[in-house]
């Protein structure tokens, strides 16, 4: 069972697929403690929040409330909500917590692409097929390591920046790794205007792409 804490369809905000119409399934639980992380909400797994999957594909507000789902509750879910989009962000939270074959391979079946996103901290179990963002976390609060077989995994970096010495951290992951990444994205966090600068100028100087988080400026999800 996997554990949701929201399923919505929007426009997909971020790195390589910006701009995909995409079905978001949220997972409940993480461990890594990003003192930015926009999706608190989903750190903890509280028994007191356990509500139905309806529940959660009916918050209006981020909330702790969470559900237990297989993957056929969830893609039975995306049928009934008459969703349209063909492409699956599996998110959270920290969704590599989880074994996410079983969810990928019965979308795939059902003509879906998938992404993940992940910190690259557990081992990626997921269909060779899904497209895998990793945002690697480095020397958070909960202790969690960058695992070197998520760097070798990852199709596309995506790292938060808002001081230098975020991308000073990245480059000794790209080195202690010893993965060289294709595609690289910094993120600005919290859509400030010193990350901002900071990431397109670190953006021209290395020949790495930018992500802003587009559903945050257009205040949609
Ligand atoms: C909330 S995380 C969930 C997935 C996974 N735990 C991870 O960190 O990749 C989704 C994405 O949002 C990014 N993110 C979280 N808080 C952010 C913030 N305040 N500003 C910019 N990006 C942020 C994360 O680095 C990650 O790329
Ligand atoms: N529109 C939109 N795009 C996103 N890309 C990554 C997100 C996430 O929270 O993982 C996200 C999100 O929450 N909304
Ligand atoms: S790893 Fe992801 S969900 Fe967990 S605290 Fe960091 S940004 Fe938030
Ligand atoms: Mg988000």
């Amino acid at each position: 069972m996997y554990k949701v804490n929201e399923v919505f369809e929007t426009i997909q905000g971020e790195a390589s697929y910006t701009g995909m119409p995409s079905i978001f399934v949220r997972l409940q639980g993480c461990p890594v403690g990003c003192a930015w992380c926009d999706t608190k909400q989903t750190w903890d797994v509280n028994d007191t929040y356990l509500v139905s999957l309806e529940t959660t594909v009916e918050k209006k507000a981020d909330s702790e409330l969470w559900a237990n789902a297989s993957a056929e509750d969830i893609f039975a879910l995306f049928q009934a909500r008459g969703y349209q989009a063909k492409h699956v962000v599996i998110t959270g939270g920290e969704p590599c917590m989880f074994d996410l074959n079983p969810l990928c391979t019965l979308l795939h079946a059902n003509g879906y692409s998938t992404q993940i996103e992940t910190s690259g901290t557990f081992e990626i179990l997921a269909p060779a097929e899904t497209w895998v963002t990793v945002s690697p976390k480095i020397n958070m609060r909960g202790g969690y390591k960058v695992l070197t077989s998520a760097m070798q995994r990852a199709d596309e970096i995506k790292h938060p920046v808002a001081m230098q010495k975020h991308v000073d951290e990245l480059e000794q992951l790209f080195a202690d790794s010893g993965v060289t990444p294709k595609l690289v994205y910094l993120q600005p966090i919290s859509q400030k205007a010193k990350a901002t600068k900071l990431a397109i100028d670190t953006c021209k100087a290395k020949n790495w792409r930018l992500s802003v988080q587009v559903h945050k400026y257009l205040g949609i999800n």
